[in-house]
């Protein structure tokens, strides 16, 4: 057996105490092995935490990476004058080795930033898969279908091509990949779609993951046109299953929250994407009161414009009390539980949880900080102060990542040097100089 000892720190965990201990971790299963004292000299290999706080590494339940090429390529418009506008017609020109530099680029900033483990749905997805194997994260990938706009033919293509993904790459990369069958939304792909292809994604034994009540021009065409609110809508279509789970959920009524508490499926909250886009604030404490999972995911990095969850969870806290109306809503701890296991309870992985048995996957945020002094509460500081920089070390599934941050599964220089070379070819082929 070889091992993995972080050593001198402070550990989160999951019940939010913070106790001084060392972790040591079973490098060939991937799997925490004892949290305690003295472990010090127990492993094969170190990491320092002293002066730091080791957490669960942060799960990002919705994101797009490969859009970081397209990281401030369009900004200050609502979401579908974005996409219609620039983002779409900018991704009609993607190669697969863009998405390939873009999912490299993601990944390193996400290795930065202590997130281990994420969901993604997007097109090419080989190739995430590819950057993903070389990374070293954990994800649940997918191929996103849109059929508007696509006659019979390419929709039916571009639902297969989500199936085929989903059978294909679920359990690859030493089972740090997972899959999900992934229509873009509610409003983006026709009924007929849901209805034919749903039931085989539940053959194929792979959740669902859509946007959904992301904003107030997608919920009323549906009320218009179904008669019904959207998350009805779904789970009349098989959608709302506990395994399933969907990005924003903004404009959610009692009734639909109630829906989501009793099917048990996941939400995922992103709280920069939508004060960006203005598309709303979710009500996350009332879902969280009535008992609905709850993580929090970035989004693309065009909405955002970042890929850091700690930013996220700053967000989330601030946002979910201007939406409640109220500063005791969404508190630290609630912050920081929707950024580890909220996320991973969600999107369907055992990670966000430092403790026995549960999988290696954690980051050590440094302390010794002008903004983290003095620490009256380090789960506070997690939620509030924490930011990406503070990062020092980023273990997933055993094996670091990142160590005194220097990221070590990829070439930090060379990919932001590519993705440099690939937005610039990328916005010349958009703007039709090339
Ligand atoms: C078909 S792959 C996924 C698709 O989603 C687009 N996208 C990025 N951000 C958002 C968002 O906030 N709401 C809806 N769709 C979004 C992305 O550009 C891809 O085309
Ligand atoms: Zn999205």
């Amino acid at each position: 057996m070889t091992t993995l000892s972080i050593t001198g720190g402070r550990v989160l965990r999951p019940d939010a105490t913070v106790t001084r201990a060392d972790v040591l971790v079973d490098q060939d299963t991937g799997e925490i092995l004892e949290i305690g004292s003295d472990l010090a000299g127990e492993g094969d290999e170190t990491l320092d935490a002293e002066g730091a706080l080791v957490t669960p590494g942060f799960v990002n339940g919705h994101c797009h990476v490969a859009m970081t090429l397209l990281r401030g390529y369009a900004d200050d418009k609502p979401l579908d004058a974005w996409l219609q506008e620039d983002i779409w017609p900018a991704e009609g020109e993607l190669t697969a080795e863009d998405v390939r530099i873009g999912a490299e680029l993601g990944l390193l900033e996400m290795i930065k930033s202590g997130t281990t483990a994420f969901a993604d749905m997007y097109f090419h997805v080989p190739e995430i898969a590819a950057a993903v194997e070389q990374a070293g994260l954990r994800a649940r990938l997918g191929h996103g279908i849109v059929t508007v706009a696509k006659d019979d033919e390419g929709a039916r293509a571009d639902a297969e091509t989500s199936l085929e993904v989903a059978r294909e790459y679920d359990g690859t990369a030493d089972g740090r990949i997972s899959t999900a069958f992934m229509p873009h939304s509610l409003t983006t792909v026709g009924t007929e779609y849901l209805e034919e292809f749903v039931p085989k994604a539940r053959e194929a034994g792979v959740p669902i993951h859509y946007h959904a009540n992301e904003t107030a021009d997608e919920v009323a065409p549906i009320v218009e046109e179904e008669g019904v609110r959207p998350l009805a809508y779904a789970a009349e279509r098989g959608m709302l299953e506990p395994e399933d789970f969907l990005a924003h959920g903004v404009h959610v009524d009692d009734s639909e929250i109630e829906l989501l508490a009793e099917a048990g499926a996941g939400v995922i909250h992103c709280p920069a994407s939508n004060m960006k886009l203005a598309s709303g604030m979710a009500p996350v404490q009332r879902m969280r009161d009535a008992g609905v999972t709850v993580g929090l995911g970035t989004d693309g990095a065009a909405s955002n414009n970042d890929l850091s969850m700690l930013d996220e969870a700053r967000d989330a806290a601030m946002l979910g009390k201007l939406a409640a109306d109220d500063a005791s809503a969404v508190p630290a701890e609630a912050v920081t539980e929707m950024l580890t296991r909220g996320s991973a309870d969600a999107i369907g992985l055992e990670s966000g949880r430092l403790e026995e048995g549960a999988p290696a996957d954690l980051a050590v945020i440094d302390l010794e900080t002008a903004h983290l002094t003095p620490r009256h509460d380090l789960v506070s500081h997690l939620a509030y102060a924490a930011a990406a920089a503070d990062v020092r070390h980023t273990v997933c599934d055993g094996r670091v990542l990142m160590r005194d941050r220097e990221v070590l599964t990829l070439d930090e220089v060379a990919v932001r040097e590519r993705a440099q070379e690939a937005a610039e070819a990328l916005s010349a082929r958009a703007s039709g100089e090339e």
